[in-house]
């Protein structure tokens, strides 16, 4: 497949997600990066970006509270192209309701090449990165020849 090229600008839109036996852990790793995450655009979903809020003092960008449709209005905005990298700590642990919103938002990750982490160590290891603070090519598939294949009509 060929690719296509989004460039990420030096600034980047970083979305922060978690559930909530997951959201202590989430705001201790925000703190200890606080210093670099307060220079980029953040999104959060509803009940998570309240914390950070809280705890950073700074503007979060919210959407509605996962359950409710926030996950998905993340994954709307990751399909347009608006959000870089995502740090989502959902909890493998315990089903949520939206379970299904939860698949349909990690899935569109994976089709656009989201830069994603699951977990805090992996969160490191990507606002650690010089990438953090340049411009970053993010090669992602051509779906070109996906949008122009052949349906076959008159299936009856
Ligand atoms: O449920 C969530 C993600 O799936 C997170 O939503 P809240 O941040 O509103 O708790």
């Amino acid at each position: 497949m060929t690719k296509n090229v989004r460039l990420l600008s030096p600034q980047k839109t970083i979305a922060l997600i978690a559930h909530d036996h997951k959201k202590d852990e989430l705001l201790e790793w925000v703190k200890k990066h606080s210093e670099v995450i307060q220079q980029h655009q953040l999104i959060a979903t509803g009940t998570t970006g309240k914390l950070i809020e809280n705890e950073l003092g700074v503007l979060v960008h919210r959407v509605m509270s996962g359950p409710l449709g926030g996950d998905q209005q993340l994954g709307a905005m990751i399909a347009e192209g608006k959000i870089d990298i995502v740090i989502f700590f959902w909890d493998p642990m315990e089903a949520q309701p939206h379970d299904p919103d939860v698949k349909a938002f990690l899935r569109i990750c994976a089709v656009w090449n989201i830069i994603v982490a699951c977990d805090a160590s992996t969160a490191d290891f990507i606002l650690t990165s010089p990438f953090m603070h340049t411009e970053y090519a993010v090669e992602t598939p051509d779906y070109k020849l996906y949008l122009n294949r052949n349906i076959e009509k008159g299936i009856s």
